[in-house]
């Protein structure tokens, strides 16, 4: 029997999914990778936010896996909502990437470091609160595509530099365009950036599903990504809104960090907690829940009116 691999069709997605289809082959299991088209890839002139649906990314990955025409699913982890519909779950996430966001320019001068004043592509709201909050000389523009699209939005003069996650611009080979690794401190990465995860039905063969685990799952990130979503899925944060949060191990024990930032940059809070690898949801939650005592659910409520 093969394991068929659903994904999303862009660059970024197939490396995704050949990465798994390479573990699963070298843990034993035959595959095939099964290409499917979402919304959200069709729609590529409006703001996700303003498309409107949840899981305008995965609705009709979602539909083949409950059909079965395909066994799992390959996703980037941070683009995963912290609340899947009814009858799905997460069932592996690959050890993480280096988390951290870059900037990728043609010109290495070009760092948030320098002071220099430079239009900087994004479309991410929490990049963009995070810029107006710490670097209010920098020009924001808009852009949106696949990350391909992007640099030759660059190249083609729309801004000088584009703000990314390390992952992407690594997977995709760009490494030498990158000019800065932006601090974690500063800009804390969304909810888990940098790792793959692997999405199924509640249906899926539980012998199926061990095997799947074994060949793919990293232990030690799982904690992490745990402790992440439990902390998104308290905030009921989405992917649109300007919610940071990371987990890391520290010795034995997971730290995890995160916070709110308002759209201009205006106000920040943030919370953080350390416990053991057992307790990594019960800490997520309880980290959602000091950010709210610190006015965050008003926050996020001013927030999404706004977008
Ligand atoms: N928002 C889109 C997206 N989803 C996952 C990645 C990068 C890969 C990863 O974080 O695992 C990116 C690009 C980016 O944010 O620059």
């Amino acid at each position: 029997m093969k394991v068929r691999i659903g994904t999303r069709g862009s660059k970024l997605a197939l490396w995704q999914a050949y990465f798994v289809q390479d573990a699963l082959q070298k843990g034993g299991l035959e595959t095939e990778i099964v290409k499917i088209e979402t919304k959200g890839d069709k729609i590529l002139d409006v703001s996700i936010h303003k498309i409107g649906s949840k899981g305008v990314f995965t609705e009709e990955i979602e539909e083949q896996l409950n059909d079965g025409r395909i066994d799992i699913a390959v996703h980037s982890a941070k683009d995963m909502q912290s609340e899947l519909p009814e009858g799905f779950e997460l069932i592996s996430f690959s050890e993480r990437e280096t988390p951290n966001d870059v900037i990728v320019s043609k010109d290495k001068s070009l760092t948030l470091d320098s002071g220099k004043k430079f239009r900087l592509g994004t479309s991410s709201n929490r990049r963009v609160a995070t810029l107006r909050r710490y670097y209010p000389h920098i020009e924001i523009v808009p852009i949106r595509g696949n990350l391909q699209r992007r640099i030759q939005k660059m190249e083609e003069g729309q801004c000088d530099a584009l703000l990314l996650a390390y992952a992407g611009v690594h997977r995709m080979e760009y490494d030498d365009l990158i000019v800065e690794k932006l601090p974690l401190d500063r800009f804390t990465p969304a909810v888990g950036q940098g790792s793959v995860a692997i999405e199924a039905s509640v249906k899926l063969d539980p012998a199926l599903r061990a095997k799947i685990r074994e060949s793919l799952n990293h232990e030690p990130t799982e904690k992490l990504l745990l402790a992440e979503r439990a902390f998104l899925r308290r905030l009921q944060g989405g992917c649109s809104v300007p919610v940071y949060g990371l987990a890391q191990w520290e010795g034995a024990q997971v730290k995890l960090v995160g916070g709110i930032i308002g759209l201009q940059g205006e106000k920040q809070i943030e919370a953080s907690a350390m416990t053991t690898p057992e307790e990594v949801e019960e800490m997520g939650t309880a980290v959602a829940e000091d950010l709210i005592g610190q006015g965050g659910d008003q926050m996020l409520k001013e927030i999404k009116a706004q977008l």
